[in-house]
């Protein structure tokens, strides 16, 4: 009889493939055998009776500002809302922290403090801006899950947007060091005329704000990054598309053999300008939410398998910067990163849970290649899990989230599926409101 550290007792399997009930052991952190009915003996059995155990959730794409604006937020608040929230792993973007993580020192500024922190595991973007260039290859030694670039105003000085030079020669290094280069597209010379232009004539309310991004400024920056892609044979991905018609640029791209993703968030598919109108600030973005018939395309997209992931793009910032009068000079940013699996569980009735898994895990192994351990339940696989209560509708109440500042749009919001128990590499980070300590490691990844 084999002698298992974990063996999760009775529940349903969701995959990307399918959902189907059987018994789960882990030992030595990875998943050893997944059977209807398992007999080995175990150190822990947990009754997972009337759970449903999904691959641990991946955020893409998240902001955890440590170090250096850790009162924003930071690995110990933002990995326990992750954990929280099911998510067992994270890719930190390279901008928000002081300093950004530009070369090799900031990179290992970075990685000190998540590895001192982080409850869950992590991976870092390194980023291009108008004076990194030489840096590209020591970030690539260092281990970036890949480099991303602003095609606009970053909102933080020190993170320069790059002009059409800075993303073609980027993209020229990265496709050498094989590695994906990630845009914030929006057309820059667009929004940054719009605004001071509306600021200028004392245009500074919310509709004023959406105004100043419309969708042909992120419709053009999708089409030109595609553009240079190609010309370059750089692999590409287009972050936080808020809209229908920006995702069938990518799946156009795609069926003509350009190595290019995208993924969306979970605000552009559950709100909507009115929203921001209504909740104001906790709920500015850039690109801005859009309107009903945008989001509804966008709906249409996703569940075609156009999207290749979901991201919450969980961008905080102290209470301070999200209050002015002039909606242009409040911080943009939505703090949702805890709320990712229960919102699509929840507003994504229409997505099968194969299809979430898909969004959240296997979808962002593959473009990243994370190989067979990360974001699959599966016999090899790192035993990364969640286990979610799909029986339990909840109110997100403020008090209830782990974050820096307790705000986000969701609050108030009545969701289904409570994740009750988070699992990375065998442990137990997460159970019933209750955090170990932490366990995060730096994923390791492969070039292109
Ligand atoms: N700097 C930063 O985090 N910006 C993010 N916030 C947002 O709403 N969109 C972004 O790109
Ligand atoms: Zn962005
Ligand atoms: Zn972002």
């Amino acid at each position: 009889m084999s002698t298992y550290d974990l063996l999760l007792r009775g529940g349903t399997l969701v995959t990307a493939e399918s959902v189907f009930p059987a018994d789960l052991a882990i030992a030595e952190g990875q998943i050893v055998e997944i059977a209807p009915e398992l007999t080995g003996s175990s150190r822990e059995i947990v009754d997972a009776r009337g759970l449903h155990i999904f691959p641990g959730l991946i955020d893409a794409h998240v902001h955890f500002n440590e170090p250096g604006r850790t009162e924003w937020e930071g690995f110990i608040t933002g990995s326990r809302a992750l954990a929280a929230g099911g998510v067992t792993a994270f890719f930190d973007m390279p901008l928000n922290a002081s300093p950004p993580t530009l070369d090799r020192a900031s990179f290992a500024l970075k990685y000190q403090a998540a590895r001192a922190n982080s409850l869950v595991d992590f991976a870092f973007w390194g980023g291009i801006v108008p004076d990194n260039l030489d840096c590209l290859e020591e970030l690539a030694e260092c281990g970036v899950i890949g480099f991303k670039a602003f095609m606009s105003n970053s909102g933080i000085d020190d993170f320069a947007a790059v002009d059409d030079v800075t993303l073609y020669e980027g993209m020229l290094r990265a496709a050498q060091l094989g590695k994906i280069v990630a845009v914030h597209a929006e057309n820059d010379q667009m929004t940054s005329t719009l605004s001071q232009q509306a600021i200028a004539q004392g245009k500074t309310g919310i509709r004023d704000y959406l105004a100043s991004r419309p969708v042909i400024a992120e419709l053009e920056a999708i089409s030109r990054a595609i553009l240079f892609a190609q010309e370059v044979g750089c692999a590409l991905h287009i972050v936080h598309v808020s809209t229908g018609r920006g995702v069938a640029m990518v799946a156009e791209a795609r069926l003509h053999g350009i190595n290019v993703s995208c993924e969306t968030c979970p605000h552009y598919l559950v709100l909507t300008e009115e929203d921001m109108e209504r909740l104001g600030a906790v709920a500015k973005c850039a690109p801005p939410l859009r309107s009903q018939s945008e989001q509804a395309r966008l709906w249409e997209h996703v569940r075609a398998g156009n999207v290749q992931f979901v991201t919450t793009d969980h961008s905080p910032a102290p209470e301070a910067l999200k209050q002015s009068e002039n909606f242009f000079a409040v911080w943009g940013g939505i703090s949702g990163c805890q709320s990712l699996l229960s919102l699509l569980i929840t507003e994504g009735s229409q997505l099968p849970l194969s299809q979430i898994a898909a969004l959240t895990s296997a979808g962002i192994a593959s473009r990243f290649q994370l190989g067979s351990h990360k974001g699959h339940v599966c016999v090899g696989a790192d035993a990364d899990l969640c286990l979610v209560d799909l029986n339990v509708h909840f109110r997100l109440e403020p008090e209830q989230l782990y974050y820096r500042h307790q705000q986000s749009p969701y609050t108030g919001r009545t969701m289904r599926g409570r994740v009750v128990r988070t699992i990375v590499r065998g442990s137990t980070v997460f159970h019933n409101g209750n955090f170990t300590t932490h366990r995060g490691q730096l994923i390791t990844v492969a070039t292109m």
